[in-house]
């Protein structure tokens, strides 16, 4: 079969495929920017963008409601409106990606439309039919889908995944959430402060549960609070759907609402992408990298297909590094102790490095600190909800929690600390703005034990 030849051929054209591609054709090299669907990824069609959108316009609702007993009086009536038709026409522009291929192809790159597979060393067909061969690599950038899990009578109903609920054009009455990571966590906010009846239902202990278990206290702590319903370490059993309305049994209960959003976890695809003819195992959950991306002789992979964090951050982070080894430069391997990640639920929860039970289970004597927000003199002031939690071995940060108002900014100053391995003497020398949020992390280093 005739075969387009090119450099490099990236595979999937999402933040981390977008940037590697653009800045390769920038470099003057010939690539092939392979892409299913549209160019730019899940991030801004129906992810953080647009996510973050319906979440500021939640906050404010938030924001009014506190009004009473601070400031005075406050009406606040939702709208919906404003908030789709910001995604459909400010984010998305209609989940119309014409914007971000012509940035590529401005860049001189070639966009090919359609599901590569690997079909032979430095070899991608697409769609079947097409066949581009690369001189120098292929670069794999394919991400995640939505992972839904094998529940008795939930396949073929018409539940949400956040596609489905990222371009709702209106908020249901009432909702299930299955599923408390940061996909449910955050849209279940934002759908109860939009009005809807919520309830969440999560299979482990708690919400959040990657994160410190204080952190998923303290957001069901506040869900209880806004009139969600929330149930952890809770065993889905069976789904329903009859009618207008969803019933999804737990071994506890069962609870009915009009809409089923589907939140639990994410999903690669190995196998369908043909991983196998480069010699990687198609059963596996995501694709081994080295420090430099290689995967394979001749193959790169980077993003959400590598597990090493579901985070637009993570895959431009990684893009760097891939493209200067694509390159051929020296450039700095990939390092992973302070990977930092915000769930925008209110208040915010952001994180870096290890847990205290993830380093404890390294072997580190951990001295661990937390304290509340509340305790500093601003968060006293703002009437907030949050959290400092420090892990620290006996000279530095290994990780970090805030939760609170602005927590995913209060978290820069943790992930400069355990990015930069910051002595703890150190941060404590330093001086801390009053009254700021982030004093009540001189308040926790203060309280850290002695190793
Ligand atoms: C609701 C939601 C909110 C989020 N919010 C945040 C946030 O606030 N902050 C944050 O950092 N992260 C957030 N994320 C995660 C973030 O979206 C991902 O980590 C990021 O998009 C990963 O980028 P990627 O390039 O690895 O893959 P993706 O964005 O998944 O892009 C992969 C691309 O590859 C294409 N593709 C797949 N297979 C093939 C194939 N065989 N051939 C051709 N093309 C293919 C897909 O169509 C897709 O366009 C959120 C995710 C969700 C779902
Ligand atoms: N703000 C952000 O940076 C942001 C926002 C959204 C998503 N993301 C990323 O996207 C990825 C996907 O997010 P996610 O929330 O879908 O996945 P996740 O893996 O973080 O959370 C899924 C949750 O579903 C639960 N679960 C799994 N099966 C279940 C079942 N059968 N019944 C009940 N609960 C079940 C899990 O215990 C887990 O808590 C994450 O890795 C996250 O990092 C990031």
């Amino acid at each position: 079969m005739y075969a387009e030849e090119f450099d490099v051929i990236v595979v999937g054209l999402g933040p981390g495929g977008e940037e590697v591609a653009g800045r390769l054709a920038e470099a003057g090299l010939a690539v092939a920017g392979v892409e299913a669907d549209l160019v730019g990824g899940e991030c801004p069609y129906w992810g953080c963008v647009p996510s973050k959108m319906m979440i500021r316009a939640a906050d404010l609702l938030a924001e009014g409601r506190r009004i009473p007993g601070m400031a005075g009086q406050a009406a606040v009536v939702s709208d919906w409106a404003p908030v789709a038709r910001r995604i459909r026409e400010e984010a998305t522009d209609h989940w119309n990606d014409k914007v971000a291929a012509d940035r590529f192809t401005d860049k001189g790159g070639t966009l090919v439309r359609g599901r590569g597979r690997l079909t032979g060393p430095r070899e991608v067909t697409v769609d079947g039919t097409r066949v581009l061969r690369a001189r120098r690599g292929v670069v794999i950038s394919t991400g995640t889908h939505a992972s839904v899990p094998p529940i008795p009578g939930l396949a073929g109903t018409p539940y949400w995944t956040n596609h489905a609920a990222i371009e709702a054009e209106q908020v249901p009455e009432s909702l299930i959430v299955l599923g408390a990571g940061a996909v449910g966590a955050e849209l279940a906010q934002v759908f109860r402060r939009f009005g809807a009846e919520v309830t969440v239902i999560e299979g482990a202990e708690r919400m959040l549960p990657q994160e410190e278990p204080e952190a998923g206290e303290l957001i069901a702590k506040v869900f209880t609070r806004e009139g969600m319903s929330v149930h952890t370490g809770a065993k889905v059993t069976r789904v329903d759907h009859h009618g207008a309305a969803f019933t999804v049994m737990t071994e506890e209960g069962s609870h009915r609402a009009e809409r089923l959003l589907v939140a639990t976890g994410r999903q690669t695809d190995l196998a369908a992408l043909g991983v196998g003819v480069i010699g990687l195992d198609e059963s596996a959950k995501a694709i081994d990298v080295d420090e430099h991306m290689r995967a394979a002789d001749g193959v790169w992979a980077l993003g959400d297909v590598t597990g090493k964090g579901a985070f637009t951050h993570m895959a431009m982070y990684q893009a760097r590094i891939a493209l200067a080894d694509v390159l051929g430069e020296q450039g700095p391997a990939a390092a992973y102790h302070a990977v930092p990640r915000v769930t925008f639920t209110d208040p915010e929860v952001g994180s870096v490095g290890m847990t205290a039970r993830q380093a404890s289970e390294k072997g580190i004597a951990v001295r661990v600190a937390t304290t509340e927000v509340s305790s500093s003199a601003r968060g006293w002031i703002h009437g907030a909800d949050g959290l400092i939690k420090l892990v620290a071995d006996e000279r530095v940060l290994v990780g970090a929690t805030c939760a609170g108002p602005y927590a995913g900014e209060v978290l820069g100053l943790l992930t400069l600390a355990v990015h930069s391995r910051v002595p703890i003497e150190e941060l404590k020398r330093m001086i801390y703005a009053y009254p700021t949020f982030h004093r009540a992390v001189e308040d926790t280093l203060g309280q850290l034990g002695r190793p």
